[in-house]
């Protein structure tokens, strides 16, 4: 039960170096994510009789656990876009933790409760404005969230049915495999330059993770939005699938990916991953510094007004 505890007050991080004896956040992801799924004392905590289980108590974000399957789906319901506020973000890094902390659970998809936005990233309004203090965290919140996803131990498939800007994008980047609805009204892409922000290092290498060093290069310089058939070319998108049946097929997907024994596909993720998650462990303090400090800035605050100023236009 401590275990359990520190586990849920900490972050997965913390817990599993307890679990495994690692002293370091470095030196232990192999070791933690191959011991990260039997830890039985805490299985009594999520166990229940009905084979669907409703986790989240928040409104902007349902998680349904079926524990015949042991796949969870984790819908995003912020309208208008599903844009990723504090409160959201927050919501996100808990339900991820807890579906972490699940012995029956094996796989998420994630996707929209809105059709036509899978996400519109982070809420800019909480960049807008705030106090220094906000803002740092804000950014803990965003790299919790990040942390979650990215180090989630589980299957992870992104099912996005609609479009997927910057954090957004970021998201389904995180997971495993992304099927996008076929539709070229949408679009997917870290924009950030667009809106005179910069990436952080760790969205860049989850980007470079994906598509690679000069799909990223130029992405990133250019703050390329991609339709979901440009998206599949770049290799930022696994498939495109008719809109109608982005869910049943991330189902059908996410049935492959679990007849693979989940020790060794935990082990081979822990592997491709580690060195990115280190990396940001090793520097949260000063990226949340640099965040804080650039978003600031009056220049950036003038940048992003304007940004939300055409956003509000008529569409043409
Ligand atoms: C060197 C040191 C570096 C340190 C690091 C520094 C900085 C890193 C910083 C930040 C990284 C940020 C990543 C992000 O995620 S930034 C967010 C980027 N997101 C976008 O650009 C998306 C913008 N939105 C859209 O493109 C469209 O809205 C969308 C395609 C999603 C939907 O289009 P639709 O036509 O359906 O809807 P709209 O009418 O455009 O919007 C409705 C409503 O929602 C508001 N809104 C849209 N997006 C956001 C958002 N991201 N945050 C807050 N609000 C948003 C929009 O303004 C409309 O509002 P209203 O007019 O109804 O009031």
């Amino acid at each position: 039960m401590a275990a359990l505890l520190l586990r849920t007050s900490r972050g997965l991080g913390a817990c599993l170096r307890v679990a495994t004896g690692c002293p370091s956040p470095s030196s232990c992801v192999v070791a933690a994510w191959s011991s990260a799924r039997w830890p039985r004392e805490g299985a009594v905590a999520w166990r229940t009789h009905a084979q669907v289980r409703h986790y989240s108590s928040s409104d902007k974000l349902s998680i349904d656990m079926d524990d015949k399957t042991g796949v969870a789906v984790l819908k995003l319901s912020n309208p208008p876009v599903n844009s990723l506020s504090l409160e959201l973000l927050t919501e996100l890094a808990i339900g991820l933790d807890k579906l972490e902390m699940n012995p029956s659970c094996r796989g998420v998809i994630m996707t929209s409760a809105h059709p036509h936005i899978f996400s519109a990233g982070l809420d800019v309004s909480e960049m807008m404005g705030k106090p220094t203090e906000h803002y740092r965290e804000f950014w803990r919140a965003v790299q919790e969230m990040w942390l979650k996803l990215y180090g989630s131990s589980l299957v992870t498939i992104a099912a996005i049915n609609g479009s997927s800007p910057a954090g957004g994008c970021l998201m389904a980047m995180c997971c495993d495999y992304r099927l996008m609805a076929d539709n070229p009204k949408y679009s997917i892409g870290l924009n950030e330059t667009k809106l005179g922000i910069v990436a952080p290092f760790w969205f860049r290498d989850t980007m470079m993770g994906v598509v690679g060093t000069r799909v990223t290069e130029r992405s990133l310089q250019l703050g390329l939005m991609y339709s979901p058939a440009e998206a599949v070319h770049v290799g930022l998108v696994d498939r495109t699938v008719p809109e109608e049946t982005v869910f049943e097929e991330a189902r059908t997907e996410m049935a492959r990916w679990l007849k693979i024994p989940d020790h060794a596909r935990q082990i081979t993720k822990s592997m491709m991953r580690k060195t990115t998650i280190d990396h940001l462990l090793a520097q949260r303090d000063s990226d949340i510094s640099n965040f804080a400090n650039f978003i600031s800035k009056d220049s950036i605050q003038k940048s992003l007004t304007a940004y939300m100023q055409a956003l509000r236009q008529p569409k043409k």
